[in-house]
């Protein structure tokens, strides 16, 4: 048989990516990306031009006989009865619906009530908050509103060349993250959507793991796509009990589940996955960013961050830098800002500094991890994913302040990987995606540094009990 391509995109917060793949072995042919504007609100057409870029970059989709879409999760999309985008889309990491979070979570009877009804109780990030946030500031462009989507579900319907409301699709991954879609009965909860913005806009479609979007004006099929998380997984084939953690803007730490998970705490976000499973997750705001903000103000490259890092001694002589420079969502501080802790005459130096900025981004995911895995007990080994475990700093530091194993699969785009999976999924339909090699794997052995882990907890309380920082935040639930 003649050899099939298919294509998969990750249509992510910073950039786009495309992946044209080998379907039966899920070798890279070719690849391709163009980046995204930056900011917390975008206009969705910057997407679809990104991805058209990044599709010219990857010498186009007349060989490609199926292609799949994972995008950044939650951002509210809204069209008109035309199909026509009322406002920029509001992202994953733009707070400003912070006061609606904690106003739906009141109204619907406190968190635990959300968490039982979709899994997760919601944060500034879900989706059903800026439509809220919508709702209550923008009353006009609310009222032209016909029907909302997620970054993912309009670029599937671009690429499917349709204008018309009626057709837009999802799948459940990426509908586990609006807040008005339940994982554990699989449907939509029109009295959310009433209750968070008084009545029931067009909602897509909410597809099978499997099942064909439809096809591109080409004739490629599209299959459902999902979430970038979600598709991550799916890229790197995780099964149950895997651990797998992503330094990209955001920092996620997830695992596949057999069942959906549902905490009132609302640290662990209660997500259906791409193949009919689950993914609990825990994601923070502040993740490869911090990185890169170090670096600029370092004035210096990523390579050169990460050699003063590891020039500096563990815990940087107690130099600690908490790094919510975009607010945080876990824990839920949407105002909180970033604060270094412990200047001294010796500790004033570029390798102190970098070293605190790596060390505080990973205490944030070592807390993340660390909830997760209390919840749902997992393997002892991490497989480390995104932008940031390019660092060397990174992956030295990790497997201390995580206290597990770090394995890092070879560089490639897992998030486009799992989308152009899945479309080889729906190219030969089946009861489980197609088996794709699995990707070589560095291993960097675990150990601990408890005195770091502590002494980021302690900055951490001393931040939080800062008047302050107590008026600006609307406080863990
Ligand atoms: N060697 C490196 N060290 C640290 N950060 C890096 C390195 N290479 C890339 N990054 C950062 O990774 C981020 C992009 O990662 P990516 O996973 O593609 O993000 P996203 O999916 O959120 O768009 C950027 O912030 C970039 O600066
Ligand atoms: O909001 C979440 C997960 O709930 C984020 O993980 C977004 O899905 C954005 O991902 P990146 O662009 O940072 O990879």
């Amino acid at each position: 048989m003649a050899r099939q391509l298919v294509a998969g995109v990750d249509s992510s917060t910073q950039s786009c990516k495309v992946v044209v793949c080998d379907a039966a072995s899920g070798a890279v042919v070719r690849e391709g990306r163009a980046p995204h504007p930056d900011g917390t609100e975008v206009h969705p057409e910057a997407w679809w031009q990104a991805l058209r870029s990044a599709l010219d970059d990857v010498g186009g989709l007349d060989d490609v006989a199926a292609i799949g879409v994972a995008g950044q999760q939650h951002g509210l999309v809204c069209l008109d009865e035309h199909g026509e985008v009322v406002r920029d889309a509001l992202l994953w990491n733009d707070t400003r619906s912070a006061a609606a979070a904690a106003d739906l979570v009141a109204e619907l009877g406190g968190p635990k009530a959300w968490a039982d009804v979709v899994g997760s109780v919601p944060v500034a990030s879900f989706t059903v908050t800026k439509l809220r946030w919508l709702a209550e500031h923008e009353p006009e462009a609310a009222a032209r509103v016909a029907a909302i989507c997620l970054p993912h579900d309009y670029l599937t319907w671009r690429l499917r060349g349709s204008r018309d409301i009626a057709d837009l699709t999802t799948d459940r991954g990426d509908a586990s993250g609006t807040g008005y879609w339940s994982p554990a009965q699989g449907g939509y909860r029109q009295d959310l959507l009433r209750t968070a913005f008084g009545r029931t806009p067009v909602v897509p479609r909410v597809l099978g793991p499997s099942d064909t979007a439809g096809t591109t004006t080409d004739g490629a099929l599209v299959s459902a796509g999902t979430g970038d998380n979600m598709a991550a997984a799916l890229g790197l084939d995780a099964a149950p009990g895997d651990l797998v953690v992503s330094l990209g803007t955001s920092g996620t730490a997830y695992t596949v589940a057999p069942d959906g998970a549902a905490d009132a705490t609302g640290i662990v976000a209660g997500f259906a996955d791409a193949t009919g499973k689950f993914l609990p997750l825990v994601c923070t705001l502040n993740a490869a960013r911090v990185l890169d903000a170090a670096a600029r103000l370092l004035r210096v490259g990523h390579d050169e961050l990460a050699q003063l890092a590891l020039s500096a001694p563990p815990g940087a002589d107690g130099l600690v830098l908490l790094p919510y420079l975009e607010g945080e969502r876990t824990p839920n501080l949407p105002h909180a800002t970033g604060a270094v802790h412990g200047l001294t005459t010796g500790t004033t130096t570029a390798a102190h500094f970098a070293r605190a900025a790596v060390e505080g981004m990973l205490c944030g995911i070592a807390d993340a991890l660390d909830a997760l895995t209390g919840a749902h007990p997992a393997g002892e080994r991490v497989i480390l994913i995104g932008g940031a475990a390019r660092s060397a700093a990174v992956l030295d530091i990790a497997p201390a302040l995580f206290g597990r194993t770090v394995l890092l699969p070879e560089p490639a785009e897992y998030v486009a990987l799992g989308a152009a999976r899945q479309a080889a999924w729906v190219l030969h339909p089946a009861a489980a995606p197609p088996s794709w090699a699995t990707p070589r794997t560095e291993i960097h052995p675990g150990r601990s540094d408890a005195a770091v882990r502590e002494r980021y907890a302690s900055a951490h309380g001393h931040h939080l009990d800062r008047p302050a920082a107590h008026a600006s935040s609307t406080g863990a639930r």
